[in-house]
């Protein structure tokens, strides 16, 4: 058997208004994923385990198959091991957003989704002015970049993602309690630093949101895994344009595969995606594929991006994928889900239980589902169940 886990990330959403009640999924043509939900089996997850923030860290942790109770330990340290930031004990990695502030306020958490290129100029150039001996900047993805402090600086300063508090006054979010001040000061040091400088100058030039901030959260010490194999005795495998997942499953020993083009945004490469995935089935037993995209959408509280990604994500990440596995002798086993809702109407994750559509090629199966979305998937046979345990479910499944 082999098992493809296809991850939307953020697809989940409520009823839409201008789109007469519907929810994206219910609105967006996703025939792939239809196809799976009304020849499988299907159900709601509880990603986010009560009391951990509804975050991507957390949701792809449960779904790779690690319960976030017991292996949490923050997003950075994670997005350090893909960075190839090695963390002593006592290292705090911080998640480093480049943002974008305006009167005072978080405009954009991404910085317009600048590139990683522009941006590894700037985090460069904040290393140079502020790093020291207990603290180091790295670049990462897009607005997405990585601090670490020393001596378990700052692992106890209370710190808001910035994409909770888009319009919101920094001044009511900046980083408090322990080490607050120092973090506070660091956020108004870089803004001095990046104000003026190229790089921004340009951006605003061409019209795009300057990178005139950074914003620390997400921090914490690494974390310790069982490997992947051991838990689950398979050999596996990871796709994903961001940092996190493929941290997720550096952590977890599996292999993580580097798709050219993959950018964490609409323009992702999916067709690389999908072949770097039926590809590394062909020595695998299992892959987990994961596009960014449906997410990013949903923050900027865009109908039309977020139609887009899911029906991109339907169209040239599931389609391709189920049509391969339906052809193939070996039998294959499709999950289809997303991580975590991103609610067009809040701009930011909620830790709501999400769909999710489990196809077998070997077997005639139906739970009465003929859409995948977040109400069809409430006739299924798996009813509600913990998504940390959905991996050992399919795994054992005879
Ligand atoms: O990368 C990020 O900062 C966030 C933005 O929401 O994305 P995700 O939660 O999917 O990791």
């Amino acid at each position: 058997m082999k098992y493809a886990v296809l991850i939307g990330d953020g697809m989940a959403d409520y009823p839409i208004e201008k789109l007469g009640g519907k929810t994206i999924l219910q609105a967006a043509r996703t025939p792939a994923m239809d196809y799976i939900a009304a020849h499988g089996n299907t159900g709601l997850a509880k990603t986010i385990p009560d009391g951990l923030p509804a975050g991507s860290d957390v949701a792809n942790m449960s779904i790779l198959g690690y319960d976030p109770a017991v292996y949490y330990s923050g997003r950075a340290p994670l997005e350090a091991a893909s960075m190839g930031v090695a963390l002593a004990p006592d290292d705090v990695a911080f998640r480093c957003n480049l943002v974008t502030i305006e009167q005072g306020r978080i405009k954009d958490y991404s910085a317009g989704h600048i590139s990683s290129e522009e941006a590894e100029i700037l985090i460069e150039t904040l290393d140079t002015e502020l790093s020291n001996e207990e603290l180091r900047f790295y670049p990462g993805i897009s607005y997405r970049h990585l601090l670490v402090a020393r001596n378990n600086l700052g692992a106890e300063t209370e710190c808001t993602p910035p994409h909770d508090i888009t319009g919101k006054k920094i001044e009511e979010y900046l980083p408090e309690g322990k080490d607050g001040d120092f973090f506070s000061d660091m956020i108004k040091k870089s803004m001095i630093i990046l104000e003026l400088h190229p790089v921004n100058l340009k951006r605003i030039e061409e019209g795009k949101n300057p990178a005139n901030s950074i914003w620390v959260w997400g921090q914490g010490y690494a974390p310790k895994f069982t490997p992947f194999q051991e838990l689950y005795g398979k050999a596996g495998a990871v796709i994903s344009a961001v940092d996190l997942l493929k941290g997720i499953g550096i952590y977890a020993g599996l292999d993580v595969i580097e798709v050219p083009g993959a950018t964490g945004y609409l323009d992702t490469n999916y067709e690389g995606k999908a072949n770097a995935a039926i590809e590394v089935l062909k020595t695998r037993d299992l892959v987990f594929v994961h596009v960014e995209a449906p997410d990013e959408a949903g923050h900027e509280g865009s109908i039309d991006k977020k139609l887009r990604a899911v029906e991109d994500f339907d169209s040239r990440i599931v389609a391709p994928i189920l049509k391969h596995a339906k052809a193939s002798e070996e039998p294959f086993t499709i999950l289809v889900l997303p991580d975590h809702p991103t609610p067009i109407s809040l701009k930011t994750h909620v830790p709501d239980p999400i769909p999710f559509a489990v196809y077998r090629t070997d077997k005639k199966d139906s739970d009465g589902a003929e859409t995948f979305d977040e109400e069809s998937v409430k006739k299924g046979s798996f009813g509600l169940v913990k998504a940390s345990e959905l991996v050992g479910i399919l795994v054992k499944a005879k």
